[in-house]
Order: structure tokens, then sequence, then C-alpha cells
């Protein structure tokens, strides 16, 4: 099935569950938050309405008050006409100006309240993707997010500012215009609503068409960000195989599907005004006609159907307005249920309600106590924390597609594990387990004996740091990529990074740690990166430490330096290192053999070597390669 069947079955799915109702009702809470706008712009709205619908009245009665009239207002029959005219155009200047004025000011207040709204969904559902699991990462194209995240949530912020507020008004502005028209004379003002009827569910219909274009309109906008993002990420890859072409292909195929979408939105929308705009003329002509006769009738004055006609122009603006407004609405909706779609996602890690167990040590945190442990090391009693159990763990990422398979084992406190394995024996996804990245499907993780979910994630993160092959690096200097928000001082910073032996490499860079770093550290190099995430792993002084693959992208000086301040970082925590290299973790306590999931042998170098099992294998492979 194309991508774009599956869109199509998506879209007609989501339509089901959810009504248009429910939709608007997810905004309500965020319109509470700034209900004091809300409430000045919503009433506003009177007052406006009011001095628009005034004008044509006044006008009427200038020319019944010309044409003397029966239908002119007492008060104005009684004095000269030139004094009554003064006073009629000193209204209608009134009028003119407070609607200038009152129109200004309260679209004003519509936009900042669209603002305010925008800015705290946009809030909120980056916080919630933040703190979504990481499976939901491994199936969500990240152009999907930041579309939803940016132009979505734009879209919705105008439900309110444009669209709801501007179509209150305009319902308020057409029943006060109703209701004056009544006044005038009712037989004209049931000839109008007759006509309405009509039209209002062509531009119903039409709308419906034009929310399901849209939604597919935007589906493909996010396809085409995500193509977009994927390209811009492997500039490289793409560059270096020749796939410009054949990647531009692929984008220009998106690329009509969503414009062929975008076309069918706008053709809906230009049907609507240029159907309201002649059943506008047809309703003034029809308007004329019957005025036209009940005036040669006597039965209606001049000014009156004058004002009438005037009433029947500004009744067809709102209206046109209306439909205008309600596009924004039904693009609006299709961002709310795609923006919705995201902050209903569950988080599938998340802590519970009543942790019962901390296991964040005042004793473990801060570096001058690492400088402290490391100058004086207390090796002659053993450490009591950081023992790592896994009990009968279970886990596929897909379905009943296992690639953890009952692993039971023990690391004890301030043991050294390596994990070793062909590629793809899941040593990384023990990892990503151990760290909660992941839950298990079956089976516990323990750390000093507390099964992981009953730790406050916040707490279990800070117990053990994860350092993976590939550094990664925010934008920003060289200190907050270290403290990463948490409050160290530079001084702090700087030990941390003596103590990872990586402070002379700091020191080199053009501002030191000032020096700004591009996103994803473009601006250094892989080797350096990594230096950077050893000294962020140091100054939290976790008690746990895994190393995946972190060494690999250093030269051999460099590891050897890093090496040097691992084995002192190392000593009294529990830390469990990945390597592909065996001579790196010759030394480790015990060693993990692992194949397709499973734990196949375990003990030290010279155990798994004399047993001549896969270890072994590997091992004088490597050997020979060498
Ligand atoms: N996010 C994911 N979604 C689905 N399957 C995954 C995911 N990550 C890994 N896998 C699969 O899980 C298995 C174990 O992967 P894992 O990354 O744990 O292996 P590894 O031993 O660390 O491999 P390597 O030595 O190459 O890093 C592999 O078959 C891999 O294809």
């Amino acid at each position: 099935m194309s991508i774009y069947q599956s869109l199509k079955k998506s879209y007609t799915q989501d339509r089901r569950s959810e009504n248009d109702w429910r939709l608007f009702l997810r905004l309500v809470p965020y319109a509470r938050r700034s209900g004091r706008l809300l409430a000045l712009s919503m009433g506003l709205l009177v007052p406006l309405a009011l001095a628009n619908a005034v004008q044509p009245l006044l006008i009427g009665q200038a020319i019944s008050l010309i044409r003397h009239e029966p239908s002119t207002y007492e008060f104005l029959r009684n004095r000269p006409m030139s004094e009554g005219l003064n006073i009629l155009e000193g209204l209608l200047l009134v009028a003119i100006a407070s609607r200038l004025i009152l129109t200004g000011y309260q679209g004003y207040l519509v936009q900042k309240l669209g603002q305010k709204i925008t800015a705290a969904i946009r809030q909120d559902l980056f916080q919630h993707v933040t703190s979504l699991a990481v499976r939901f990462f491994d199936r969500t194209p990240v152009g999907k997010l930041i579309t939803r995240i940016t132009s979505d949530v734009e879209m919705l912020g105008d439900v309110f500012s444009t669209g709801a507020i501007g179509i209150v008004s305009n319902l308020f502005s057409m029943l006060v215009i109703l209701g004056l028209m009544l006044s005038l004379e009712w037989q004209l003002t049931c000839l109008l609503l007759v006509m309405l009827l009509p039209i209002s569910w062509l531009i119903v219909y039409i709308q419906q068409q034009y929310r399901k274009a849209n939604y597919k309109g935007r589906e493909e906008l996010s396809i085409l960000n995500s193509q977009l993002q994927e390209n811009v990420v492997g500039i490289n890859v793409v560059q270096l195989f020749r796939r410009e072409k054949f990647n531009a292909e692929l984008f220009r195929a998106t690329n009509s599907r969503y414009t062929q979408q975008m076309d069918k939105t706008i053709f809906y929308d230009s049907f609507i005004s240029a159907t309201l705009e002649w059943i506008g003329l047809i309703a003034i002509a029809a308007v004329l006609c019957l005025g036209g006769s009940l005036l040669l009738g006597k039965s209606l004055a001049f000014g009156t159907l004058s004002a009438f006609i005037l009433y029947a122009q500004r009744l067809f603006d709102p209206l046109r307005d209306f439909a205008e407004k309600f596009t924004v609405i039904q693009a609006g909706f299709t961002a709310i249920e795609r923006v919705g779609d995201i902050l209903d996602e569950p988080i599938e890690i998340r802590d519970r309600a009543n942790v019962r167990f901390s296991i964040f040590d005042a004793k473990f945190g801060y570096i001058d106590e690492i400088v402290a442990n490391l100058e004086s090391p207390d090796v002659t009693s053993p450490p009591e924390l950081g023992e790592i159990r896994f009990d009968h763990v279970w886990f596929a990422y897909k379905n009943d597609d296992y690639v953890i398979k009952d692993l039971d084992f023990t690391i004890h406190p301030g043991e050294k594990i390596a994990l070793v394995g062909p590629t793809g024996a899941g040593k990384s996804s023990i990892i990503r387990l151990l760290c909660r990245l992941y839950e298990p499907t079956q089976g516990r993780i323990l750390i000093d004996g507390v099964d992981i979910r009953e730790v406050p994630q916040a707490e279990l993160r800070r117990y053990m740091s994860v350092i993976f092959q590939e550094g990664f690096l925010f934008a920003g200097d060289v200190k907050s990529n270290i403290s990463l928000g948490d409050g160290y001082t530079i001084e702090q910073i700087q030990q941390a990074a003596e103590q990872t032996n990586i402070a002379q490499f700091i020191e080199q860079l053009p501002q030191g740690y000032d020096t700004q770093l591009r996103e994803r550290g473009t601006n250094i190099s892989s080797g350096e990166k990594q230096l950077l995430a050893f000294a962020r792993a140091a100054i939290r002084n976790p008690q746990i430490l895994v190393l995946d693959e972190a060494t690999a992208s250093l030269d051999v000086g460099t590891e050897a330096l890093v090496q040097e301040a691992l084995n002192q970082l190392l000593l009294r925590r529990t830390a469990i290192i990945i390597a592909h290299r065996l001579s790196t973790i010759r030394n480790v306590d015990r060693i993990f053999v692992l194949k397709r999931g499973e734990l196949i042998e375990q003990g030290s170098h010279e155990q798994l070597i004399q047993e001549g099992g896969l270890y072994a294998t590997l091992h004088n492979l490597q050997m020979l390669g060498t």
C-alpha cells in the first residue's frame, strides 16, 4: 500500500473517531488560561456589531428626512432639516470612528490571544514529545514532528484568533443586522432568510471537502519536511553516493502530491467566495424587486428601502467573512486532530505516582566529591552500591521478535563487566533497558535491589552515566555542553575536564570553555565530541558508568590518555563496557558474551579463552587481524 493510500485510510479512521465538537473542546483549557483576554475580546463584539449595524439606519433616516417620509424618527422630524441632517452626520461620524477604533483594538486583542494559545500549546507539545518513550521516535519521522510542532500549532492558534472569535463576531453582526431588518420590513427580511438556508448548506458541504483536502495536504507537508530533514542530516551520504537526482525525484513526487491537495483547498475556498459573491447580488436584486413593488404600492418608504438594501449588502459581508473564517477553522480542526494525535500519545515510560524508593544518595553527585574520592580512594572496603540485576529479562522492539532472551545475571557493586558479541547481538539494547529508555517485555531490572520502574527516571539517570560512540552535542558553548543545564560552576566543569584528561584539549579551542559549538557539534571532530561526553559523565559522578563503544572514535594516543582517566573514574564504580576491540577489555572482571540476545558465555578473559567458545574464536580472529 502506498503512503498516500495509507494516509487516506488513516484520515477516514481519524475522522470517524473524533467529532468537531470534541476537537474544539480540546482548546477550551488553553482559552481558559487567557480567560480575561478572551472575555475582553468577546465583550467588544457587542459595541462593534452595534456601531457596524447603525450606519445603514442613519443613512436611511437621512434619505427619509430629505424626502419627508413618515418613517423619519420623531426627534428629527420636529427640527429644521439642516439641523436633523447635522445630527445624523454627527452620529454617522461617531459610529464610523467607534467602529474603526473598536475593530483595531479587538483585532489586536484577538491576535494576542491567538499567540498566547499557540505558545501554550507549542510548549505543552514540546514537553510531551520530549517525555515520550524512545519507541515513539523509532516510528515517527522527525519532519512529521516538526511540522506538527510548528505550522500545525500555528494553524491551530488561528482557530481562536482569526477563526472562532471572528465567527462569533460575524454571527453576532448578522443577528443584529437581521434584528434591525426585521424591525424595518419583515417581508423583505423573510425573503433574505429563505435565501440564506440553501447557501448555508452549500457552505457546510464545501467546507467538509476543504477539510479533507487540507488534512491530506498537511500529511504531505509532513512527508515533505521529513524528506528535507533526512537530506540535510545525511548530506554527506547524499553527495558521496550521488543521490541528489534520485532524492530530488522523490521530493518532486511528494511536492506535487502536496501541491495537488493544496490546489483542491484553493479551489473550494475560491468556490465559496465566488458563490457568495453572486448569491449576494441575486439577493439584492430580489430585495430590489420585492421592495420596488412594495414601494410602488406605497407600503414602503424610499428611505426604508435604501436602508434595507444597505443592510442586505452588510448581511452578506459577515457571511462571506464567515465562510472565510470557516476555512481557517476547518484548517484549524485538521491541525487540532494532528496535534491531538501527538498529545494523546501515551507516555509509556513514566514515574509511578508514589515512588517507593530513591537510590539517589547525597554522597554522590558533585565534582569536589569525585576529586576527594579519587585522591584518597578507599580501595580496601568494597563499594556497597551499584549492583545491577537482570531478572529473567525478555525484550522485543516489535511484537514477539525478541532481541533479548531470558537474560538473568547480577553485576556486583564496583564490578567491571564487558559485553561482547557479534553485531546485532543485543548489547546496546541491554544498555537501553538498563537506562529505562525501553521497558522489558518480561522480567525485571533491579539496581541495588530496587526495580528500576520504582525509581524516578531523573534519579535513575543521574545514578548512571552512559557514554555512546556518537557523542551528541547541542548548539551552545563547551561549558553548557558539559553542565547540560545543571547548575555546575565553571570551576567544577574545569575540574571534571582535568579529571578526564581533556582540559588541555578544551583550552586549545579558540575560546576555551566559551567556544561555541554548532548544532550536533559539526565544528569539532568525533573524537573531540567523545572527549566532551567523558567530561559530561564525570561531572555527574555516577555510581554506574556505561561505555558503549565510547573510545572507538579516539586515536591511540588520546585513547590511552582517556583510558588513564577512566581507570581513575571507574574506581569503586560499577561499569559496563561494550567494545568490539577485545584488546581493550582484557582486564575487566567478567566478560559477558552475547549471541542473538542470549548470554552464552561469561567469565574472565583467561577463563573464556580456555573454554574455547565464541569469545575465544572472536579473540583469535582479532589477533589474526592485528
Ligand atoms: N529501535 C529499534 N527498533 C527495532 N529493532 C531494533 C532497534 N534497535 C535495534 N534493533 C534490533 O535489535 C537487535 C539488537 O540490536 P542492538 O543494537 O542491541 O545490537 P548490538 O549488539 O548493540 O549491535 P552492535 O554491536 O552492532 O551495536 C538487532 O537485530 C537490531 O536490528
